[in-house]
């Protein structure tokens, strides 16, 4: 417990959320002793991806860092240093492109290269998996097991895709919903699910700030006044683990709102370490060292791109106080092109 506080204040600095969100938050984490389900789940994934990696004889050195708690990203480095590692590549637990999912963690990386100054490892990203095979087929598995749950077919099942909400403001410059969309409708087409659609979940900003919209507890409430629920299946298609945002915030609020309404409800497994998102991880690995030329995808997007363009996922977050918005697009930081991040070893460039 007392981690959450200086957690917490990491995860904010700079951003405008208000300190009672925070304190509410605190709670959240209260009901598990302080301790999130994220750390033992990515300590599974990591021994998962060590283990796939061996067995197709890809001998590379797996490490794990975090943005705003141990291991940072900056204690990392150093050790990947230490061990002679002079290029990397990274994986983001993060399937969806926007500023939280992608340029924060560049932003991030860079600031702990900056920090480990001489020698610090090189680090470039795979591409976003969200239209992969590996991580459509995890989810669709995921949602077939749920479904299966339910003592009636599908036809009876309205099922809701949840994603962690933004602000409008950071979702205009990014391609979060586009990508989110797409792989609900890839899963639900390979699922023939009757009745989906996508909202959102965990908003933590000000009220007086647009967010993403539906919130997943008011899409409840008013599927049910309007008389067309009977069966939920959520699935968290934005997140990759059952964390806090999962168990929390769908398994502890949602489920409590289904159950006051009468309404049976399942939730859905995150991508975790199921086999296929394990196999994804390790072929964008391999596709990357150009080990093949293939670049899956399905649907209409297409494979994303491997190096972040300069605006890819830009976000100025008002400060909290501010009387006017910021403008992003006259005053925004562009860390690839090294304005306003200080000009430092690109994440992306070698
Ligand atoms: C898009 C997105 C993802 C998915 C992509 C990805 O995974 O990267 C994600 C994941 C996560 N978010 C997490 C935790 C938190 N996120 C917060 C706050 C925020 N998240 C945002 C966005 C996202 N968040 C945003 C726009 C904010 C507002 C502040 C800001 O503009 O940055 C806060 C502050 C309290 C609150 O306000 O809720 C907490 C504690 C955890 C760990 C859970 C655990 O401990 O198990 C995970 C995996
Ligand atoms: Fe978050």
């Amino acid at each position: 417990m007392d981690d959450v506080i200086p957690f917490l204040e990491n995860v904010l600095r700079g951003k405008n959320v208000p300190r009672e969100r925070m304190l509410e938050v605190v709670e959240h984490y209260r009901h598990y002793d302080g301790v999130s389900p994220i750390n033992e789940q990515n300590r599974q994934l990591l021994d998962a991806i060590k283990t796939e990696f061996a067995s197709a004889g890809l001998e590379i050195p797996v490490y794990w860092g975090n943005r705003n708690w141990h291991p940072m990203f900056a204690d990392t480095l150093r050790q990947m240093r230490d061990d002679g590692c002079k290029r990397s590549l990274a994986f983001f637990t993060s399937m969806f492109s926007c500023y939280s999912g992608c340029r924060q963690y560049r932003e991030n990386i860079m600031a702990a290269q900056e920090e480990v100054g001489e020698g610090a490892p090189i680090v470039e990203k795979v591409r976003m998996g969200f239209n992969h095979p590996g991580f459509i087929e995890a989810m669709s598995e995921s949602v077939r097991d749920s479904m299966a749950q339910f003592d009636t077919g599908s036809e009876e099942v309205t099922v809701r895709f949840t994603a962690h909400s933004i602000p409008m403001s950071m979702a205009d410059h990014c391609d979060y919903v586009k990508q989110l969309n797409e792989s609900c409708r890839l899963i639900a087409q390979s699922c023939e699910l009757p009745d989906w659609k996508l909202v959102y979940q965990s908003r933590s900003g000000p009220p007086t700030q647009p967010w993403l919209e539906p919130d997943i507890c008011d899409e409840i409430e008013s599927l049910h006044e309007a008389g067309q629920l009977k069966k939920l299946l959520i699935v968290p298609i934005g997140f990759v683990s059952d964390h806090m945002e999962v168990v929390y915030d769908l398994d502890d609020e949602a489920a409590t709102l289904c159950k006051k309404l009468g309404v049976p409800m399942q939730r859905a497994a995150t991508a975790g370490t199921s086999s296929p998102f394990v196999k994804m991880i390790r072929q964008l690995v391999e596709e990357r060292l150009g080990k093949t030329s293939e670049r899956p995808a399905l649907g209409s997007l297409g494979a994303w791109h491997d190096v972040c363009p300069a605006d890819c996922c830009t976000y100025t977050p008002r400060r909290p106080g501010a009387t006017q918005p910021s403008r992003p697009d006259a005053s925004r930081p562009s860390a690839a092109s090294g304005h306003a991040s200080g000009g430092r070893p690109g994440t992306n460039r070698s």
